[in-house]
């Protein structure tokens, strides 16, 4: 296994220009693959989870051209649901914003597909979405095990109507639904039954859905109208907003090593929900500055643990897990259950490797108490094949002792060149 050695750092200082985003990536490429007309998508994300969409949506017969840093992308739209009359296979690694609105896609597409990925994915439900679409007459399969991929799907034409979903899992079903419903032929209601998490990714998904051109009117997230019998239209061009998730390592790394780190690409005019990360740190004493699209913090020497409910920003949430190693007292991060559910269990994983660094750690149900170590220790970190674990546990190296990533290179899940841009803007 390939390791890489962090030699302990003091200070963090510099610009970044932020890679796209990931969740904007993979729903820009759908929707221009559903729509009507051609669309240049600029910033686009180079990494393993926009990789796996790319494939998928060639299978599916989507003509498009990448320039040659696969940053921007020309699409021909089909201006409607994909159709094959050859059975597909299509393996989606890890990709959670591939798996799940793909399925619901191919769910209405003409056609047999069956859907693969890494074993991971096997192991994160599905069973949500599967249920509300076998609600609206989709004919899906468990190859497996009930509840999760593989999947096989028999596509046919779907009509829409009434159906609830259950949203207390994952946001990513809801999202693949409402993808998908201005193409059945009639009107549908969406109800969320129960509780629905990750809720800023809904908006994500609305106001993309509202540049190609549907609008959905949303019931204070309690049920969603969407009028049947539509087409996307491409907006012709359209940029992909840095990866506020991916801002989160450079911005704390400013909050404990002072700073000042600027980040490009996302800030308060974003659609993003992780852009609402600075605001943790500004909580815990950092000082934080916003333009439209870029932020910057700078530490004050001073950071303090805080007790906070991070529902709303669950990937960014795991940069507070490391960050709480250098502020003064504990931190708890509370209503983050779905952690269990994403690359790993990240609330299991989170708390030990923070032991192996020296934190006293209280894992719950679904939160996590951190204390941080009066020094921290030297460690090897397992990554479990978690971008979000790697790239967390880069801040551990402010402590004085050497810090060894295993399997640095599972960021190319989001962020393949993160840990050269970290060194980049380190110093001893
Ligand atoms: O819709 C999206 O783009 C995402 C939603 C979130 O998942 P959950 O809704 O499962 O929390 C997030 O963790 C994931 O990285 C991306
Ligand atoms: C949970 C994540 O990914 P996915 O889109 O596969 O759910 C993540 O990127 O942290």
């Amino acid at each position: 296994m390939e390791t890489l050695t962090l030699k302990p750092i003091r200070t963090v200082k510099g610009e970044v220009t932020l890679p796209g985003s990931k969740s904007l990536s993979n729903r820009i490429l759908l929707l221009a693959a559903l729509a009507k007309g051609e669309t240049t998508i600029t910033n686009l994300l180079d990494s393993d989870d926009v990789r796996h969409m790319l494939t998928a949506l060639q299978a599916l017969g989507v003509s498009y051209q990448l320039s040659g840093d696969k940053r921007t992308c020309v699409l021909k739209g089909l201006g409607g649901a994909f159709s094959s009359a050859e059975a597909q296979t299509l393996f989606l690694g890890n990709a959670g914003t591939a798996v799940r609105p793909l399925t619901a896609a191919l769910a209405m597409s003409e056609g047999t597909f069956t859907i693969t990925g890494e074993p991971r994915m096997y192991e994160r439900p599905i069973g949500d979405l599967i249920d509300a679409l076998r609600q609206l007459g989709a004919d899906i399969s468990y190859k497996q095990d009930e509840g999760f991929p593989p999947l096989e799907i028999q596509g046919k034409p779907l009509a829409g109507g009434e159906v609830s979903i259950k949203g207390n899992i994952s946001s990513q079903y809801l999202t693949a639904l409402l993808m998908v419903a201005p193409l059945f032929s009639g009107d549908t209601r969406i109800r969320v039954d129960g509780e629905l998490v990750s809720k800023p990714y809904i908006d994500i998904t609305l106001d993309t859905m509202a540049k190609f051109g549907v609008a959905v009117t949303n019931n204070q997230y309690q049920s969603f109208d969407i009028k049947g019998g539509q087409t996307y239209l491409s907006p012709g061009e359209i940029m992909v907003e840095g990866d506020a998730s991916s801002a989160s390592y450079f911005l704390a790394a400013a909050a404990i090593g002072k700073g000042p780190v600027r980040v490009h690409g996302t800030g308060s005019a974003s659609i993003q929900g992780d852009a609402r990360f600075a605001e943790v740190l500004e909580q815990m004493g950092a000082k934080v500055t916003y333009s439209d699209m870029w932020i910057e913090v700078e530490g004050t020497g001073k950071l303090s643990g805080v007790d906070v409910d991070l529902n709303h920003i669950p990937d960014a949430a795991m940069t507070i897990a490391t960050t709480a190693l250098f502020a003064k007292g504990p931190t708890r991060i509370r209503n983050i259950y779905n952690w269990r559910v994403k690359e790993t269990d990240r609330l299991s994983a989170m708390a030990t490797e923070l032991r192996k660094v020296g934190a006293t750690v209280e894992e719950g149900d679904d939160y996590i108490v951190i204390e941080p170590p009066a020094e921290i220790r030297s460690a090897a970190i397992d990554t479990y094949n978690d971008h979000r674990m790697a790239m967390c546990f880069s801040l551990a190296s402010f402590g004085a002792a050497d810090i060894v990533i295993n399997d640095p290179k599972c960021t190319s899940k989001t962020f393949p060149t993160y840990f050269d841009e970290f060194a980049r803007i380190s110093k001893a």
